[in-house]
């Protein structure tokens, strides 16, 4: 007996569902009739969606959190690996990642927009972490080594320092120990409302 939420089951049936079309046979060919299938379920639950808006502002009662519903770390966003992030004493943020075939960039290897976005988090978990949360103002990426699909790598943030409302942060994909990925972020701190 699991204590996982079904939004959180359904969103990693959706993830193995993503990886199998990918990974079909023929060229990513899916039976025509499991298509459907898959299109009905997806009518079902669209006819149950709430409002979007209201949705994020908690207005219906669902809000909880940008760590549960991120493209990164959401374990009920079915477009999220979806990353752990554990912090350490210093507000250090890391996690284990693997990444499978929706996220290709080149064969073999992950896009580099999907790096940015998440060393992206990853900084902000750690900005977070150090109590100085604030917005993306600016991301430098270097890509040293393409990173691989289908293996365990290390996605690391780091805050740096602070000035005012300004922050620094970098953040790092380790393959084998080594950096594959580097970015240093600018972020600023702003109230946010919805
Ligand atoms: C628990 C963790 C949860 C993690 C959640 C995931 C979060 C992931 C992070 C994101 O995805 S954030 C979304 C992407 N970023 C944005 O949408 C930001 C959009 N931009 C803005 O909202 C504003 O431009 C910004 C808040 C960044 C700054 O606007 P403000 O009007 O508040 O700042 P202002 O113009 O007063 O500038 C304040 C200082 O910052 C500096 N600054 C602002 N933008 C800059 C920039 N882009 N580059 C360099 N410096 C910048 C500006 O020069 C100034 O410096 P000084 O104080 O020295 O004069």
């Amino acid at each position: 007996m699991t204590d996982e939420k079904p939004a959180d089951v359904a969103a990693r049936a959706v993830r193995r569902l993503t990886s199998a079309i990918l990974s079909a046979r023929a060229h990513g060919a899916v039976d025509p009739d499991l298509a459907a299938e898959i299109s009905e379920l997806a009518d079902l639950l669209d006819a149950e969606a709430v409002d979007a808006v209201d949705c994020i502002s908690g207005k219906v009662g669902t809000h909880d959190g940008a760590l549960e519903r991120s493209p990164v770390s959401g374990p009920k966003n079915p477009v999220a690996i979806p990353l752990r992030f554990e912090l350490d004493d210093d507000g250090n943020a890391s996690a284990p990642a693997e990444f499978p075939a929706q996220y290709q960039g080149p064969a073999g290897f992950v896009h580099g927009g999907v790096s940015g976005l998440i060393l992206d988090v990853a900084m902000a978990v750690a900005n977070s972490g150090s109590n100085r949360p604030g917005m993306t103002a600016e991301m430098t990426l270097r890509y040293l080594r393409p990173v691989p699909l289908h293996r365990e790598v290390t996605v690391r943030g780091r805050h740096l320092r602070a000035d005012g409302r300004k922050m620094w942060a970098r953040g790092t994909i380790e393959v084998d120990g080594e950096e594959a990925v580097v970015c240093d972020g600018l972020f600023i701190s702003k109230e946010l409302s919805l």
